[in-house]
C-alpha cells in the first residue's frame, strides 16, 4: 500500500450520553480501498462525517498529508482533496449529468469573481467535469438529465461529482445501496479502476462486495474497532464472526 493520505487518531464522538465513536484510529493509504463494516448503529456514518468535517469530534485528531486538519471545516478539507459521497442521492435531478459535475467542481473552487461569470463559461470546471465523467464511465451520458438515470447511474454520478473536485481521498458511504448485481459489478469495476490514484474509504453493508474489493477492513461494533486487517484475516477472526459476520449468516 502507498503513502498514508489521511490519518485519524483516537477519535471520540458523543451524542448526549451515547458514545457513538470510542477511540477509533484509522489510516487511509493511497492505492487502497479501506472498508469499514459493522452492525447497524456501530458508528460508521458518524466516522465518515467526522473525517469529512461535517461533525467535529469530541476528542482525537485528524491529519491529511501530515497537516493537522481537525479544526478545518468541511469546505476547506474538500478543497485540500477530501471528497465524499452520501448515503442519499444528492444530485440536482433537473440538470444534465455534465452540469451536475461542473457545479461540483465550481463549488469546490469558488473565487470571488466567479459570482460575476456564467458557470457554463468557466473552463476549469468544464474540464474537471469532462475528466470526472470520463473516469466514472459516464462520458456518453453527459447530456442526459440526471434525474432520468437509473439508480446505479445516479450513484455513479455522485462518484463523478466527487471526482470533479480532484480528490486525493474519497469517502464513500454505502455506494452500493439499492443496486442490483449488474450495477454492483459496474460500481466495483469503477472503484477498482480509480483506486491507484486515491485513498478510498468504503462504508458498505454488501459483504460479498466488501470482501471482493477491499485491501483492508476495519470492523466496528458499538462505536469501537474490534478488528482491523486484510480481508482473509478478518473473515477468519473468531471475534468478528461472533460479533458480526455470524449475525449476517
Ligand atoms: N445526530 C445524532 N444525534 C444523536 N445520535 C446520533 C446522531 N447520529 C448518530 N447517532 C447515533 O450514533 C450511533 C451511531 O450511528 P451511525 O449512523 O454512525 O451508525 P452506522 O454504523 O452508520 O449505522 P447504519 O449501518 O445503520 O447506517 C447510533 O446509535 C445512532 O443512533
Amino acid at each position: 500500500m502507498g503513502t498514508v493520505l489521511l490519518s485519524a487518531k483516537n477519535i471520540v464522538r458523543r451524542f448526549g450520553g451515547l458514545t457513538a465513536i470510542d477511540k477509533v484510529s484509522i489510516d487511509l493509504h493511497q492505492g487502497a480501498v479501506h472498508a469499514v463494516i459493522g452492525t447497524n448503529g456501530a458508528g460508521k456514518s458518524t466516522l465518515v462525517s467526522i473525517l469529512s468535517g461535517e461533525l467535529p469530534p469530541n476528542e482525537g485528531s485528524i491529519f491529511m498529508n501530515q497537516a493537522d486538519i481537525t479544526a478545518w471545516p468541511q469546505p476547506r478539507r474538500a478543497r485540500a482533496g477530501l471528497g465524499r459521497s452520501y448515503q442519499r442521492t444528492t444530485i440536482f435531478p433537473n440538470l444534465s449529468v455534465h452540469e451536475n459535475c461542473r457545479l461540483a467542481a465550481q463549488a469546490n473552487k469558488q473565487k470571488f469573481w466567479s459570482w460575476a461569470s456564467a458557470a457554463k463559461h468557466c473552463a476549469y470546471s468544464n474540464e474537471a467535469a469532462d475528466r470526472a465523467l470520463e473516469l466514472a464511465g459516464l462520458a456518453r451520458d453527459a447530456a442526459r438529465i440526471a434525474g432520468l438515470l437509473s439508480h446505479g447511474g445516479k450513484r455513479q454520478l455522485e462518484i463523478a461529482m466527487g471526482l470533479a473536485t480532484h480528490p486525493q481521498i474519497l469517502l464513500l458511504d454505502e455506494p452500493l445501496a439499492g443496486m442490483g448485481p449488474e450495477e454492483t459489478e459496474r460500481m466495483l469495476g469503477l472503484l477498482e479502476s480509480l483506486k491507484s490514484d486515491l485513498a478510498i474509504l468504503l462504508v458498505e453493508h454488501d459483504m460479498d462486495a466488501v470482501f471482493k474489493i477491499s485491501d483492508v477492513i476495519t470492523v466496528m461494533v458499538n462505536g469501537s474497532v474490534i478488528a482491523h486487517g486484510e480481508p482473509g484475516a478478518i473473515r477468519n477472526d473468531p471475534q468478528v464472526q461472533t460479533a458480526y459476520l455470524g449475525e449476517e449468516q
